[in-house]
């Protein structure tokens, strides 16, 4: 509304004369009119890519200690690959870890299966594909997301470790960052557990004979992977290295305790 001295305030901005906009932010706003061509654009996609990340923190961030379950999105119910995910999502929640998937068919439903009727938490992260797929039925808490990119941060922020099943594709893209991210330092709090020699074992021993040995990696990277078959080791490993990382902050709360003490107690001296 233009006042009588022919000035139009719109929030905190003025207008005077020519440069009065014709309609107001409100009208804009509730106007469907027009051409939607900006719905397609970068700045409007960083704008649904930050409510994502906002989607996603606030989902995970009052959840429990957990571990992320990746596997096939192809292996059926009667597989024993199935029943090995189901058995170790059961597992890790017997003992209190809340179980993330991808949230999809195969591995991931067995996980979250397991871990639901064992009791425990069970939470999807689904992606939205270009074919039409829901969340699996075993599902206490999820999210659906468009890019693969948050979906993985969420992953490795919320995670206490990583389980991998046998898989393909998507399965080994979410191995390998895992694996990149604790050699690059990026993340130091978990292990990264494969679970099936037989499917497993043939990359393990090319990690140790090509990949160390042709010096793309260092000498003690391919400690950075376990490998078992065992779902009670799985847990233990988990667990073991949950205990480390509770001693080695203790460790360091003390060691700054002391040092803020130390130095407390010289500025007393000196004062
Ligand atoms: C191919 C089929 C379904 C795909 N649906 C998926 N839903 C959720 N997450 C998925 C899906 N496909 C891949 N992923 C992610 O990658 C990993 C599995 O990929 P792979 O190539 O099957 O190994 C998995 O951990 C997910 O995070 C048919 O029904």
């Amino acid at each position: 509304m233009t006042d009588s001295t022919g000035i139009r305030r719109a929030g905190p901005l003025t207008y005077r004369g020519g440069a009065i906009p014709e309609t107001t932010t409100d009208q804009r706003l509730l106007d469907r009119r027009g051409p939607a061509d900006w719905v397609h654009t970068d700045p409007w996609r960083v704008l649904r890519i930050q409510s994502e990340f906002v989607e996603g923190f606030g989902l995970l961030s009052e959840v429990g200690h957990s571990v992320s379950v990746f596997g096939s999105a192809r292996v059926k119910p009667e597989s024993p690959k199935y029943t090995l995910g189901e058995t170790i999502g059961s597992r890790l929640a017997e003992v209190g870890y809340t179980v993330i998937t991808g949230g999809g068919p195969g591995v991931m439903e067995a996980a979250n299966k397991g871990a639901q009727l064992a009791g425990g938490t069970s939470i999807g992260l689904g992606i939205e594909l270009p074919f039409e797929q829901a969340l699996n039925d075993y599902i206490d808490v999820g999210v659906t997301f468009r890019y693969f990119f948050v979906r993985k941060t969420m992953f490795v922020k919320y995670s206490q470790a990583f389980v991998v099943l046998p898989g393909g594709f998507g399965t080994l893209d979410e191995l390998f960052e895992a694996i990149t991210l604790v050699q690059t330092g990026k993340v130091t709090r978990f292990p990264v557990v494969l679970v099936g020699s037989d499917f497993w074992g043939g990359l393990v021993d090319w990690i140790h004979a090509t990949l160390r040995e042709e010096g793309v990696i260092s000498p003690e990277d391919p400690d950075l992977i376990r490998l078992t078959d065992d779902p009670d080791e799985v847990v233990d490993i988990i667990h073991k290295a949950h205990v480390d990382l509770v001693r080695r902050k203790f460790e360091q709360n003390r060691v700054a305790e002391t040092a803020k003490d130390v130095e407390e107690a010289k500025e007393a001296a000196e004062s």
